[in-house]
This record gives C-alpha cells, sequence and structure tokens, in this order.
C-alpha cells in the first residue's frame, strides 16, 4: 500500500513542503548567529518532524515553533522502544507490561493514535462532504491544494475492494511518521558535521552553490538540484561513514552459503551495514570523508551493494527519494545562506542507537553568515 504512494510525481509534490519548512529552519538559525557555539540537531530534528506530519497528514503540529503534546509522545515513543531493546528482562511480555517503561509508552501511544485517529476521521468526513482542505492545512502546499500522503491512502483505500479500517490506515501513516523523521534528520545533521570539520570541501560545496544559484536565495528546483552533483556525493559519502540505520535483520528463505559455512533456511541473520561501508576493499581509506567516493568513476569500479543505507532488495527503503530529496534542499539552502564550523572532531562525535543511529550529544556548531561578493 504504502509503496505505491510513493510514486515519483507524488515525490516531487512535496518539495513545496520542504522547502517551506526549510525557510522557516533558516529564520530559526538567524538566532543562533552570535551564538559562540548550539547544538543544530534538534533544530533538524524539529524540521523533519514538521515536514513528515505535513506530507503524511496534511497537519502541522509545528514542531519548529514550540513543542507539542503529539511531537514530545512521538519521540517519547523512540526512547521507550530504546529502554525495552537496552532491558533484557522486558523482552519477555509479560515482565514489560508490569514495567513503569510500558505505562509510559502507552501514554504516548495514546496520543499520537488519537492524534492520528482524529486527523483521519476530519479528512474522511470532509471527503464525504466534499469539503476543499482549510486554508491553514493546504497552505504549505501550495495554491495547486497538492494531496498529503494520507489522502492519496484514503483515495486507494476507497478504490480498494477490502474495506480498510481508520487503524489500518493509521498504521501505515504511523510507519511513514516513524521511519521517515529521524532517519533523514539524522542523515542531514552528519552531513552538516562532516562538512563543518572540512571546510575545504565545504567550500567546494560553496563554489558548486553559487554556480547554480549565484547569490539568490530563492527555493531550489529539481533542476537546481539536479545540478549539484558534488553536494550529492557528499550526502552519500556522509551516509557510508555514518549509515543511520547501521544494522537490519532478515530471516534466511533459503539455504545460504556464507564465508564456506553453510546456514539454514529460518535462521534470522543481522547485516552490519556500517561495516559493509568501512570495507577497505571497497573503499581504500575507509574512515576518511572523501565525497569523491562517489564520483562516476570510482562508483562503477565497485560492487553495487557495497554502499547500502536504504538496505537493498524487496524490502528496501521505500522513503529513499523522499529522504534524498529533502536532505538536498536542507543542505543546498543552508551552506549557501551560512558558513558552518564544527565544534567537535570525528573521534568526539558519540552515536548513540536509537530507532537509528543518533549523535549523542548532538552537533555542536557554530554558523556565521555567508559573504557574497555584491555584499
Ligand atoms: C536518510 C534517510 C533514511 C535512511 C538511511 C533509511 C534507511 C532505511 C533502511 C535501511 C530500511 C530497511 C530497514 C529494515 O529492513 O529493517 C528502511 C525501511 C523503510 N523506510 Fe527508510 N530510510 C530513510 C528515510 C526514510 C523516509 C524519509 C521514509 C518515509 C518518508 C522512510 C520510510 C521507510 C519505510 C516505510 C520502510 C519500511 C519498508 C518495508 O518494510 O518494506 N525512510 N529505511
Amino acid at each position: 500500500m504504502l509503496t505505491s504512494a510513493f510514486h515519483t510525481s507524488i515525490l516531487n509534490s512535496f518539495s513545496d513542503t520542504i522547502n517551506e519548512n526549510c525557510k522557516i529552519l533558516m529564520e530559526k538559525l538567524e538566532n543562533e548567529l552570535d551564538s559562540e557555539e548550539f547544538n543544530i540537531y534538534p533544530y533538524l530534528t524539529n524540521c523533519a518532524l514538521d515536514i513528515i506530519c505535513q506530507t503524511a497528514m496534511g497537519v502541522s503540529v509545528n514542531a519548529q515553533h514550540g513543542t507539542s503534546e503529539y511531537m514530545k509522545a512521538v519521540k517519547e515513543i523512540s526512547r521507550t522502544m530504546l529502554r525495552r531493546e537496552m532491558n533484557p528482562w522486558w523482552w519477555y511480555d509479560s515482565v514489560h507490561y508490569f514495567s513503569s517503561n510500558y505505562a509510559d509508552q502507552q501514554k504516548a501511544l495514546k496520543i499520537v493514535h488519537g492524534f492520528t485517529d482524529s486527523v483521519i476521521e476530519r479528512r474522511k468526513l470532509e471527503r464525504v462532504n466534499k469539503i476543499s482542505y482549510s486554508k491553514n492545512e493546504t497552505a504549505a502546499y501550495g495554491e495547486k491544494q497538492k494531496k498529503a500522503f494520507l489522502d492519496l491512502l484514503l483515495d486507494m483505500a476507497e478504490e480498494s475492494s477490502k474495506p480498510f479500517t481508520t487503524a489500518d490506515i493509521r498504521e501505515e501513516v504511523d510507519t511513514f511518521m516513524f521511519a521517515g523523521h529521524d532517519s533523514s534528520s539524522s542523515a542531514t545533521a552528519y552531513a552538516v558535521f562532516l562538512l563543518g570539520c572540512h571546510p575545504e570541501i565545504q567550500e567546494k560545496v560553496f563554489q558548486e552553490l553559487y554556480s547554480v544559484f549565484g547569490s539568490s536565495d530563492r527555493f531550489p528546483t529539481k533542476a537546481d538540484i539536479s545540478q549539484l552533483t558534488y553536494l550529492e556525493c557528499v550526502t552519500r559519502e556522509s551516509l557510508r561513514l555514518y549509515p543511520v540505520v547501521p544494522v537490519i535483520g532478515r530471516i534466511l528463505a533459503e539455504d545460504t552459503e556464507l564465508d564456506g559455512y553453510l546456514v539454514p533456511a529460518g535462521t534470522t541473520i543481522d547485516i552490519n551495514i556500517s561495516a559493509i561501508h568501512h570495507n577497505a576493499n571497497h573503499f581504500p581509506e575507509p574512515n576518511k570523508f572523501n565525497p569523491d567516493n562517489f564520483s562516476p568513476e570510482n562508483k562503477a569500479k565497485r560492487h553495487p551493494f557495497a554502499f547500502v543505507p536504504f538496505a537493498a532488495g524487496l524490502r528496501n527503503c521505500i522513503g529513499r527519494k523522499f529522504a534524498s530529496d529533502e536532505e538536498m534542499i536542507l543542505l543546498s539552502t543552508l551552506f549557501r545562506k551560512y558558513k558552518v564550523v564544527s565544534l567537535q572532531k570525528p573521534e568526539e562525535l558519540m552515536v548513540e542507537p536509537d530507532l537509528v543511529m543518533r549523535p549523542k550529544n548532538g552537533i555542536k556548531v557554530r554558523i556565521s553568515r555567508r559573504q557574497y561578493p555584491s555584499d
């Protein structure tokens, strides 16, 4: 159901939403111009949350403007899942049910489900009454009243012979929400961090941006983005060094030979994406940040599965294009406007496992406004 909603033409319609939220992010960052040091990670996470909420449900939770109950609950659910994973006693349902973690999780789930259900019910009613979406809700979608992901699901549900309950639809919307905000904001955060550590590479990115945009601060178009080939290499190289989903699990469908060992069908295996990305046979200096690893020549020389941040095969990431577009828009806007200096060294940056691999102590940076020749 989700996959068909990710048709390219639909993804393109989300770029207005990304741009509008990116503009708010830039305004918020203005307040940090005088800071000696600040953590840019929460800014990126809140921006990603607003983007995903608007694209998923067509409503804003205004995460960038404050703290909504829904936003806190989304974060709390991630935290309770992680706490459970870290505490083997809680792997048993019967023990977990009596824990405070379970109570916290249920409380947060109630808020999240209640919010999603109310949006779905309201949308369904509007469709029955053929009321077009209210002005506030569509403002982010521009004049043409672009549909949210939820509307596409409701279209599909109406056309399907199988009845869909609100809970079925809610599950799809929640999957989109949870898979889509932490992953893309962390990916963007690591790219910002690495560019902040490597001024010479940041300068090269800026020169590319300048060649496409000049000193304009206009929203990037699809055509602009397709010209930013070096920035694209930067985003890939960042995901290579910091794959935000570092390990995935699979159950073997058939007997498989691995390194001379026969692993029987039905075995659960972990695939260590981070280790694949740091394999010196594929990336000669595996710990060095080198965007040229993704130049067309270097890419052509490598095995196609040497770089798999979005997994591969049937259950790969369906939000890959969305995530890449979002990251390119955010980075191309941010680095046109600001110079970024990272105040942590790569060896000091601690990562912690959550639903995705997050920077444990955030991303500490200092920013200054870019000077253009006409300034
Ligand atoms: C840089 C950002 C992202 C990365 C690195 C990433 C990575 C991944 C990976 C590795 C998987 C496979 C997980 C597994 O098999 O256990 C996955 C699945 C998935 N991702 Fe992403 N993702 C990103 C962004 C997004 C976004 C923005 C969305 C939605 C808008 C999204 C939606 C999904 C969904 C729905 C699945 C499950 C697909 C399925 O089970 O068939 N992802 N992602």
